[in-house]
This record gives C-alpha cells, structure tokens and sequence, in this order.
C-alpha cells in the first residue's frame, strides 16, 4: 500500500534529507529541475514510474539508458537521485526505493521553481528489468504527427487535455539544436525556415544552432521568456510562433489541443491544478509494489547484478 508517510517509521529522516539534498543541488546546479522532470517521465513511460531509467549497461544487459531516445538524458537528473540516495543509504539502509526518490524529487524541484505542489505517495519498488528494447514506440519524439502523440498518452492512461497539461512541462529547460534544426535550415524549396517561427525567433535560434552539427552540446530553452519559472508561459509563446519544437507548434495548431492550450494560456490556476492532477496520476502510473520489485542498493544496478 502507498502512503505519503511510508518511510515515518523506518527512515524518519526521508523528508529532510531529501529537501537537503535537493535544495542544495537546485540552487548550484539551476539546470536540475527540467532534467529531473523529463528523466521522471522518461521512467515512467517505459516500465512505469520503477526507476528503470536510472540502471546502467553492462555485459548482460543493454539498459534503457542507451536507447537512443534516452541518450540526451541529462546528467543532473541522475546525479540528484545518486546524492539522495547516498545519503539515504547512511541513514537507513535498503530501505528507500530510488523509484520513490526520483518521483518526490520531481515534485520537490517542479514546486521549487514555481510550479504547483501535489501528493506523492511513496512505497514504490524498484524494478527489476530495463531494456533499451522496449523503450521504442512509449515515448513521443518532437517529428512525430499529433495522432501518433495522442495514441502514445492514451496508452498510458492520459487523455487530450491531461496530454496537453503534461507537455506544460516545456516551460522549463531546454532542447539540443538537434530536435528541431530541421526547421531551421534548409526547411523547404520556398522558405529555409519552418514560417511557423516567429521571424525574429527564427533568426536567434539559427545564430544559436549555428554550428550544431560540430558542437552538439548547443541548445535553445524551451520557453525563450520565461526558461527557469515554471508558469503557463509555455501556452502563451505558442500562438506567437515561438514554440521550440514541431510537437510544440502542432499543439496550438491541432483543433483536438488548441482548446487546451488557449485555456491554459489565460488561465494559469487551470494549467497548474490540470498540471498537478496529471503529475499526481503520472506518479503512480504502472508502480510495482510488494515482490514484484526491490529496494535497489544502487540505483544504477539491479542488486543481482547477473540479471
Ligand atoms: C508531445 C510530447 C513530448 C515531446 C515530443 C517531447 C520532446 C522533448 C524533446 C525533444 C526535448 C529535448 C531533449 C534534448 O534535446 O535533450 C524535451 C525536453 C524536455 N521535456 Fe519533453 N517532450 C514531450 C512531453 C513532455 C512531458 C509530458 C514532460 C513532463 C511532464 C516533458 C518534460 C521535458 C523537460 C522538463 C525537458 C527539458 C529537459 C532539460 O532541460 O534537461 N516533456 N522534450
Ligand atoms: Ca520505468
Ligand atoms: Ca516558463
């Protein structure tokens, strides 16, 4: 059984040590909510929410990890999981799951930089499979046509308007120049540029991708206002043309989407309680409880580490 007091007994330090740590990291390290939150859903999407992103590769097993997909993963969201559990583990040991520290790190950072605070229960286990794959076909990429976005979310239990409060989410951190440098160059016989770039936009994003292909590193934020506050300006770019990605575009041009976006867009208290209610939801999508999983010692390896 989940509860949001699941460690009261046997790791009465679990809520301070975790908002020491994550207070810690968020503040020297402004990156680590964004990639907190997209490792988070890149957990839950495949497996559900069991930490099976976090295992590492080895001669056994080629990990979730190095799907391609999963390649750009940021570093800060892993290394937040690693520090919490460092710590955890010398407080009381085996006990906490890096599932449930990657879920309430998520929450903790999303509130940190902003955004709505909402419940999470704890008493997930971690899981005992990760493979590169079986990641294909859960996750949406920016390319992919509304429909096949749509049927991805469906899958996982969300609806239209839960999908499109979930993609909120782009109104922090970034993307490599790489997602959506096909609209930037050489984008059709008649305009080099995607026209649904607002022009002045359009022009900064070439400048910043400039030399993409020979640094991959370089990369633009998801929200060009208002990049490290989680607030509904993520909607309001989107009808200006300033909208990142070919998936973020299709959001406000989808008859199914639009309705959603404009809402959210106005409408700030109805993004962050739709926002909160599907993260609450997402939190708790496929978790493993009892023996179906384990208390990993490490959260980069399965404790039978011949598995
Ligand atoms: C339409 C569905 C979605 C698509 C196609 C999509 C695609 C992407 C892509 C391509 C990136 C850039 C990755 C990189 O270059 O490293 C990105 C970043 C990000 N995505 Fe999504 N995403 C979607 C939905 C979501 C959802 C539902 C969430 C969370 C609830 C989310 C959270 C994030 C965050 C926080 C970042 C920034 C990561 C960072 O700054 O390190 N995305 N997304
Ligand atoms: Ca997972
Ligand atoms: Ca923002």
């Amino acid at each position: 059984k989940l509860s949001p007091d699941y460690y009261k007994q046997s790791c009465p330090e679990f809520d301070s040590i975790m908002r020491d740590t994550i207070t810690t990291k968020q503040i020297t390290t402004p990156t680590t909510a964004a990639a907190t939150l997209r490792v988070f859903i890149h957990d839950c999407f495949v497996e559900g929410c069991d930490a099976s992103v976090l295992v590492s590769s080895n001669s056994f097993n080629k990990a979730e990890r190095d799907a391609d997909i999963n390649l750009s993963l940021p570093g800060d969201g892993f290394d937040i999981v690693v520090r919490a559990k460092t710590a955890l583990e010398l407080s009381c040991p085996g006990i906490v799951s890096c599932a449930d520290i990657l879920a309430q790190a998520t929450r903790d950072l999303i509130t940190m930089v902003g955004g709505p605070y909402y419940p999470v229960r704890l008493g997930r286990k971690d899981g005992l499979i990760s493979l590169a794959s079986r990641v294909e076909g859960n996750l949406a990429r920016s390319n992919m046509t509304m429909d096949q976005i749509i049927k991805i979310f469906a899958s996982k239990g969300f609806d239209i308007q839960e999908m499109v409060a979930l993609v909120g989410a782009h109104t922090i951190g970034f993307s490599h120049c790489k997602e959506f440098s096909d609209r930037l160059f050489n984008y059709s016989k008649t305009s080099p540029v995607d026209p649904e770039y607002n022009p002045r936009y359009a022009t900064a994003l070439q400048k910043a991708c400039k030399d993409y292909i020979k640094d991959p590193e370089m990369a633009a934020f998801n929200d060009v206002l208002t990049p490290n506050k989680f607030d509904n300006m993520y909607y309001q770019n989107l009808p200006r043309g300033l909208g990142l990605l070919a998936s973020d575009h299709a959001m406000v041009k989808d008859p199914r989407t639009k309705p959603f976006v404009e809402l959210y867009a106005t409408n700030q208290t109805a993004f962050f309680k739709d926002f909160a209610h599907a993260m609450e939801k997402l939190s708790v999508l496929e978790i493993k409880t009892g023996r179906k999983g384990e208390v990993r010692h490490r959260c980069d390896q399965f404790n039978n580490i011949n598995t």
